[in-house]
């Protein structure tokens, strides 16, 4: 068998039941082993899922036959699940500290994206960029987000707004997809309609993805070049209305691609009325999100990823997260990392959401885990440590798992392994 991890003091399994999503009161009731008398393992199969979980003697005994390529003694550390990232935007050349220091001095996101910076500055450095070296600094930061205990990260595209620049970052995320050496899941989002291209009309642009991007994209997906999950767009006041969002998501659905996409964000649109319509695997932000919205997401299930780093960042009004989670919407979190909020940090995002949002540990660990994996649909396989799911999992070295997100950007010294499909894709003792 390919891993055997042993001696652990405590596994956090986040859920047990093989539970989609865990919602409302749930949220607090984790679940959670604690070493007794002796320690606890977990023993992983040669596909890279999870084959037995259990006491020491119990798995010993259980697998007395087998013999396994790699033991790792967990002694004085907590398992938990690899944690998910449900939101980023990893692929792009040209930072924006200059922005940020604007930000500081009281520009506000918008007025820094209609002074033509923003977006359309990084779209104008991406568009210049080459694959390759698009390639190398994207690899970087998967680098980094997996050191920080990221095992599964949503990665959308949507800083090309042009057919050829679109397709050359979802290549980027398709190379890194396939690269063994880069131990890490991956969930692609399509976001070509991230802005209204400079020279182009909202109405221009909305035709554009939907009769050239979204064709050129179907045909890379049969050409099997191209694997290509989710769609988004960023429906906002002058960027992409309700209308032309809904257009644009169902030609998305249309071609078998989950929706997930930016709402009210900066403005209250109704996005999460019509996201939870059109039947949304996710939605994110949601800063401005209406009572009606709410209601419509916990009806729909449709995933609220929220984004604490945008928030704080930009110093936006909070997201009702304890609204929401009171009215069973199902609750996720992402570091939104883009150049605009560069954090790549799960563990200082956690943190984040429970001192500024008012979550809970628990709340946050799930919001991390089993909802973030559903919002990219793949909770079955991901998101908690249950016998037969993927072995992702992160070592964390302290006597209780809180340690991750009390420990405030503390993960350098916390995080002491990463696994993901049962490889050791960090260990902190070689770096
Ligand atoms: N709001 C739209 N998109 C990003 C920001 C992207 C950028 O500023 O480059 C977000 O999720 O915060
Ligand atoms: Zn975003």
């Amino acid at each position: 068998m390919k891993l055997l991890i042993k001696s652990a003091s405590q596994v956090m399994q986040a859920c047990d039941q093989n539970q989609i999503t865990v919602t409302g009161n749930e949220m607090k009731n984790v679940a959670i082993l604690n070493a007794d008398n002796e320690g606890l393992s977990i023993a992983v199969d040669n596909d890279g899922n999870i084959a037995g979980l259990g006491t020491d003697s119990a798995i010993t005994k259980q697998f007395s036959e087998e013999s396994f390529d790699h033991v790792i003694d967990a002694t004085g550390c907590c398992v938990l699940p690899g944690l998910v990232d449900a939101h980023t935007h990893p692929v792009w050349a040209g930072d924006r500290v200059h922005e940020f220091a604007m930000k500081l001095a009281g520009a506000t996101y918008m007025d820094v994206h209609k002074a033509g910076g923003g977006i359309h500055f990084t779209v104008e450095h991406t568009r210049k960029a080459s694959q390759d070296e698009l390639s190398r600094t994207f690899k970087e930061r998967l680098k980094r987000m997996i050191k920080c205990g990221t095992t599964l990260v949503e990665c959308k595209s949507g800083y090309g707004l042009d057919v050829e620049s679109e397709l050359k970052m979802l290549r980027v995320i398709e190379e890194a997809r396939r690269d063994n050496s880069i131990k890490i899941d991956i969930s692609t989002t399509f976001c070509g309609a991230h802005a209204v291209p400079r020279g182009k009309t909202s109405e221009e642009a909305t035709d554009d993805v939907i009769k050239r991007q979204l064709p050129a994209v179907r045909e890379e997906m049969e050409a099997r070049r191209l694997t290509v999950d989710n769609i988004d767009v960023f429906c906002e006041k002058s960027v992409f209305d309700v209308e032309q969002t809904r257009r644009i998501l169902q030609s998305g659905v249309d071609m078998g691609l989950m929706i997930n996409f930016h709402g009210d964000e900066l403005h209250p649109m109704r996005a999460a009325e019509l996201g939870s319509e059109l039947k949304a695997q996710a939605i994110s932000h949601l800063e401005e999100i209406s009572d009606d919205g709410i209601k419509a997401m916990a009806k729909s299930q449709s995933v609220a990823v929220i984004l604490p780093t945008t928030a704080y960042i930009l110093r936006l009004r909070a997201p009702p997260v304890r609204k929401m989670i009171d009215s069973g919407v199902p609750v996720a979190l992402g570091s939104d990392f883009n150049p605009n909020a560069f954090c790549l940090s799960m563990p200082t995002v956690m943190h984040l959401a429970c001192v500024n949002f008012k979550m809970s540990m628990e709340e946050a660990l799930i919001a991390t885990t089993i909802n973030a994996a559903a919002a990219l649909g793949k909770s079955q396989t991901h998101g908690s440590v249950e016998v037969g799911k993927r072995a992702n999992l992160l070592l964390v070295k302290a006597s209780r798992w809180e340690h991750l997100v009390y420990q405030f950007a503390g993960h350098d010294f916390t995080i002491a392994a990463v696994i993901c499909g049962g490889e050791i894709a960090y260990d902190k003792q070689f770096h």
